[in-house]
């Protein structure tokens, strides 16, 4: 008999999201995301097209560009940092993400959204929502429902999936 205990499609991609956001350096919020193939991609579906998580460019130092929130704006990380949607995209290296499906870690931002919708994108999972009262999330939340990206805040059924390296 097949094991019962393993993980569906939704915990596997967002825990790959949050796996992902583990890379980030950012000391305050960790982005992850994994862009997987949909019923309506050129590919099978539930194939993982690219992952991505937020930093700063190639060429731009971890150890040199700031990871303040805090200051002027030049000393901040905002106008530098890429965020794990447009990386993941860009990830994909051109391949087509149209009918994809995005997991996040968390909501997309407006500048996100506009990337998500042009790139062809057709459902997003998210899982943390903090930002939902601010002027981007909810510009980014009518921009996506009026392109027809469907958005589902994923709902975990268990607190936590363990990775034990301690295999034989
Ligand atoms: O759509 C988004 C929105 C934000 N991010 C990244 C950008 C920053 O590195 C952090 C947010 O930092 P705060 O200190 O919480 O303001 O999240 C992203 O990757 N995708
Ligand atoms: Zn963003």
């Amino acid at each position: 008999m097949k094991r019962q205990d393993y993980i569906s499609w939704d915990e596997y991609f967002m825990s790959i999201s949050l796996l992902a956001a583990q890379r980030s350096k950012d000391p305050n919020t960790q982005v992850g995301c994994c862009i997987v193939s949909g019923k309506d991609s050129p590919y099978p579906e539930n194939v993982i097209i690219s992952t991505g998580y937020n930093g700063f460019p190639y060429g731009c130092s971890d150890d040199e560009f700031p990871w303040d929130r805090t200051g002027a704006p030049n000393a901040t990380k905002y106008p530098f940092v890429v965020h794990s949607e447009l990386n993941a995209i860009l990830n994909a290296g051109g391949k087509s993400l149209v009918g994809a499906k995005l997991y996040v870690s968390l909501f997309p931002c407006n500048e996100c959204a506009k990337a998500i919708i042009q790139s062809g994108i057709k459902e997003i999972v998210y899982l943390s929502n903090k930002y939902k009262d601010t002027d981007a999330t909810k510009a980014s939340e009518r921009m996506l429902t009026s392109a027809g990206v469907k958005l589902t805040q994923f709902k975990p059924t268990k607190d936590k999936i363990v990775l034990d390296f301690n295999i034989e």
